[in-house]
């Protein structure tokens, strides 16, 4: 099979993760006979420096002429730590998923039994834990109307969502949930928001198309202690953007570490796919960045947007072989982890192509 992959690497542990991902890729490519081309494209930080533009229009262009997108993360502290920046890396993100359509972002927690220790919650609640996550992906406060009045003294952004934007997300999570076990949870605010009360309204409607999956209707701050007390009441959750970059972010510590959360970005076209993980100005340039998110998130790339079931497989039985071999990045390590089995980001790397 032949396919052309654009690589947007972006900012900090960003270029070191993806570097992991295209490697597997190619492995991947070599083993099971097809090709892969590549092409790269900037954004966020790079991008400004290089251009002044977070998403330079040669990065949209070319990601629309790509069969799938591998990203790494944008940001950088310069940015975070002045809130007055007119242009800022985030915005070559959330631009590159409006303007690729990108409205479905999966993310699941799938949890390898090796990393029982690597979670904070205790084993004997986590065991089996496996959550599908559909977070709307180009809608809600962070497309809302936004600005400041009282001469610069109040800010506000709008939270906003139309009857289409919820109907498509909802129809996908119950497609999903039929090959899974058929149950959905909606997450929302609709004791408190408008907006949450149209999205109530519509997954009710979706939800009757669908007899065989059982729905439950959570509000965020609930689901947000579910999650941690029970993970595996969940099956598929559907929820909106800013709630489920939050509560997704929580999830991870089901799976152990945000180094081990993959996700894809899908919709009307192309298909891109990114760890959950931002840029990390914390361990950037250290080398330790766990890459087994980016890996997973070939893995995705490999079966949603190539179909290449087979292939997908193979990636992640390959993260399970290291991860039962007894290597770990230093994320999802722990005290009885011996000092030879943690490795930096490369070596992981390539514990994981030995594998393949
Ligand atoms: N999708 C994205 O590109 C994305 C996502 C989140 C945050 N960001 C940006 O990243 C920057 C840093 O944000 P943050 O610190 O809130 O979130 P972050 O996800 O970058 O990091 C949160 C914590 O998790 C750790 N971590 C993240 N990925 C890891 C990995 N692969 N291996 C090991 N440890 C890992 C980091 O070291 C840090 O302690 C900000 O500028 C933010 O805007 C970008
Ligand atoms: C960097 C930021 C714009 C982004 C988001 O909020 O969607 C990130 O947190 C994510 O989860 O991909
Ligand atoms: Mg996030």
């Amino acid at each position: 099979m032949k396919k052309h992959i654009v690589v947007i690497a972006g900012d900090g542990i960003g270029q070191e993760v993806t570097a992991v991902g295209k490697q597997v890729l190619n492995r991947i490519a070599e083993k099971f006979g097809h090709e892969f081309t590549y092409d790269e494209a900037l954004i966020g930080h790079v991008a400004i420096e290089a251009t002044g533009n977070p998403l330079p229009a040669e990065t949209i262009a070319k990601s629309k002429a790509s069969d799938a997108i591998l990203f790494g993360a944008v940001g950088h502290p310069k940015y975070d730590n002045d809130p007055s920046a007119k242009v800022r890396p985030e915005q070559g993100l959330l631009g590159i998923r409006k303007a690729l359509g990108l409205y479905a972002n999966l993310r699941p927690i799938k949890l390898f039994d090796e990393l029982l220790q690597a979670s904070s919650i205790k084993p004997e609640f986590l065991k089996g834990a496996d959550i599908l996550f559909f977070r709307e992906l180009t809608g809600d406060v962070y497309f809302g109307e936004r600005g400041r009045k009282d001469e610069g003294s109040t800010a506000y952004d709008t939270m906003i969502y139309s009857r289409y934007e919820v109907e498509r997300i909802a129809v996908k999570a119950f497609e999903a949930a039929m090959t899974r076990r058929k149950k959905v949870c909606s997450v929302d605010k609709a004791n408190v928001l408008e907006s949450s009360r149209l999205w109530r309204e519509v997954v009710q409607e979706v939800a009757k198309r669908y007899p065989d999956v059982e729905v439950e209707h959570q509000f965020i701050d609930a689901a947000a202690m579910l999650l941690i007390k029970d993970p595996r009441r969940f099956d598929v959750v559907v929820t909106g953007n800013l709630f489920g970059d939050i509560l997704t972010d929580e999830a991870s510590q089901i799976a152990g570490s945000m180094g081990m959360l993959a996700s894809a970005s899908v919709g009307d076209s192309t298909g891109l796919y990114e760890p959950i993980h931002g840029s990390a100005h914390d361990i950037t340039g250290k080398g330790v960045a766990n890459p087994l998110a980016s890996v997973l998130s070939a893995a995705l790339m490999l079966d949603i947007s190539f179909g290449l079931k087979e292939e997908a497989e193979a990636v992640v039985n390959a993260v399970d072989q290291v991860l039962k071999a007894g290597y770990r990045t230093r994320d999802i390590a722990d005290s009885n982890t011996p000092a030879d089995k943690v490795l930096g980001t490369q070596a992981m790397g390539e514990q994981l192509l030995a594998c393949l």
